[in-house]
């Protein structure tokens, strides 16, 4: 799993590399540019002119490599100029500012005409930025942000610092896209940078998993490439006690929706056998709605035969205290709570030194706030869930557009799948049975937690591209099964 570096750690990483694999610092940008290239052309942006704001760091050499090349492939290029003078260029932006084809139009940016249309690239500033904007930077900065037209930042959105928060009244270039190097930047996952970083792409700069673990940093990004090996292999005779058999505990007078969801997601990640422990006057709809499911109508006092527990979608709140302190108490392997049973837990804080070790709490950022009192930014975010899971010893799911994991330990893993198309209701509820469902399999809480967040995150991807804004958490849990096909087989 690739690391999320901070600071100076980033240019070391780099020195290291091309030590290491005897390259030049120049050939690593062409990696790089090489990359941004290769994802540009299957993007499809054609016919349209494009323009490139270059600095005078290696961000601006990223971007001259990227005239040089969109140019060759027949674009119609212009750098718009960024810096007072070509000996302010450092040494690898130098050599493709030489590089050049004729054919690319180079203007300065005080005689940059504000054009209407066109592709935008900002190879203004990247990780190098150094604390707030200087003065001569910000019209560069605004003009960008009033150009029409597809915009994309090179490693990051100029303004914005590898690990910084862009407030309202910060000056950043907001892009639809951020192709990203290496690792994706910190601030680059935060909520809050949403608007400014548009969808994350990483490229790939040929940089060894191994040459991370050099590197001291407990902050990580879980791609596809991490999950085959954490997957359970199960063989010609497993049976179905083998995949698990789980308890569903939730559901309520009008909310028995999440219950519903919740089983049938577990079932299609591959749990044996589920049970769902529901009010009784509910059971018809169980029974009607997933009848692979079993329904338990009254309280259990035997929970030994479970492998795992899943307690909270549409539970409610009221009289739960008492039902959540005897699950708490009775049930001594790791469980997983959402929703109301979360609430509950922050309606009686003193239930929390009773979760079973490495148990997987899945809050949304409101019931997160909820648990821990309200957040500045992410970073304040992240910081409490870091200490709320080493305090208790469970597992953190803070549920976003790049879900975090903390872990007991102090490591924490955010995820690169899914998409805001499952901003829907239920969605949480999906990956509770996911969740549960890894569990009920043997995995450990880690990997239940890595491969849970992942695939859902990947199913709501899928979902995504046939349903659009209609996506609904049905939807997700349908595309289930495809994710283990993608991420066992390709
Ligand atoms: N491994 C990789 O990810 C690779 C990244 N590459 C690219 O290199 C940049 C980082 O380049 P660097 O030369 O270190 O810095 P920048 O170009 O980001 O910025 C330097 C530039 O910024 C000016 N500056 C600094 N602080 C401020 C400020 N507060 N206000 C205004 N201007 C400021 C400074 O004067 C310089 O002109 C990385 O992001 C990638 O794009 C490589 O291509 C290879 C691999
Ligand atoms: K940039």
């Amino acid at each position: 799993m690739i690391r999320i570096l901070k600071g100076d750690a980033v240019s070391k990483l780099d020195q290291m590399h091309c030590k290491r694999i005897g390259q030049s610092s120049y050939e690593l940008m062409e990696t790089a540019v090489q990359g941004f290239i290769h994802w540009f052309e299957e993007q499809k942006f054609t016919g349209q002119e494009i323009f490139i704001y270059v600095g005078g760091g290696n961000n601006g050499g990223d971007g001259l490599g990227i005239a040089r090349h969109l140019q060759q492939r027949n674009y119609q290029v212009t750098v718009v100029l960024c810096f007072n003078d070509e000996a302010d260029l450092s040494a690898d932006s130098k050599i493709n500012f030489d590089r050049l084809p004729e054919g690319v139009s180079k203007i300065s940016f005080e005689d940059f005409d504000f054009p209407s249309k066109g592709i935008f690239i900002d190879a203004f500033l990247g990780v190098g930025l150094k604390g707030k904007l200087r003065d001569s930077a910000l019209p560069i900065v605004d003009s960008w942000n009033k150009q029409q037209g597809v915009k994309i930042a090179v490693d990051i959105p100029s303004g914005l610092l590898s690990e910084g928060i862009a407030e309202e009244k910060t000056s950043v270039a907001c892009a639809d896209y951020t192709v990203t190097f290496a690792f994706p930047k910190l601030s680059l996952l935060f909520p809050e940078n949403a608007k400014v970083v548009g969808e994350l792409v990483l490229v790939d700069i040929g940089i060894a998993d191994s040459l991370y673990q050099e590197f001291e940093s407990d902050l990580f990004y879980i791609q596809k490439k991490d999950i085959p090996e954490r997957h359970r292999r199960f063989h010609r005779f497993s049976h179905k006690g083998d995949f698990g058999r789980i308890l569903l505990i939730g559901g309520s007078l009008g909310k028995m929706g999440a219950v519903v969801l919740s089983a049938k997601s577990a079932l299609r990640t591959g749990a044996g056998l589920v049970t769902c422990q529901i009010e009784e006057s509910e059971r018809f709809i169980i029974q009607a709605s997933v009848p692979e499911a079993m329904v338990i109508g009254e309280d259990l006092k035997d929970l030994d035969a479970f492998d795992a527990i899943g307690v909270g979608p549409g539970w409610g709140v009221d009289n739960r205290e008492k039902k959540l302190e005897f699950l708490l108490k009775s049930f001594s392997k790791p469980m997983v709570l959402d929703a109301d049973a979360l609430n509950v837990l922050s309606q009686n804080p003193e239930l929390l030194s009773l979760l079973p070790k490495n148990s997987i709490l899945t809050p949304h950022l409101g019931e997160f706030e909820r648990l821990v009192g309200s957040c500045v930014n992410h970073l304040d975010r992240m910081g409490k869930a870091s200490e709320l899971s080493k305090k208790y010893q469970i597992i953190l799911v803070l549920k976003g557009a790049n879900t975090l994991i903390s872990l007991p330990d102090g490591r924490q893993l955010f995820n690169s799948t899914g998409t805001h198309f499952m901003a829907t209701g239920g969605a949480g509820d999906v990956l509770t049975g996911i969740i549960t469902a890894f569990l009920g399999m043997g995995y450990s809480p880690e990997n239940a937690a890595i491969c849970g967040v992942f695939h859902h995150g990947l199913a709501g991807e899928y979902a995504g591209k046939i349903r659009f804004q209609g996506t609904i958490a049905s939807d997700i849990i349908e595309q289930i099964p495809r994710t283990f096909e993608f991420v066992e087989n390709s």
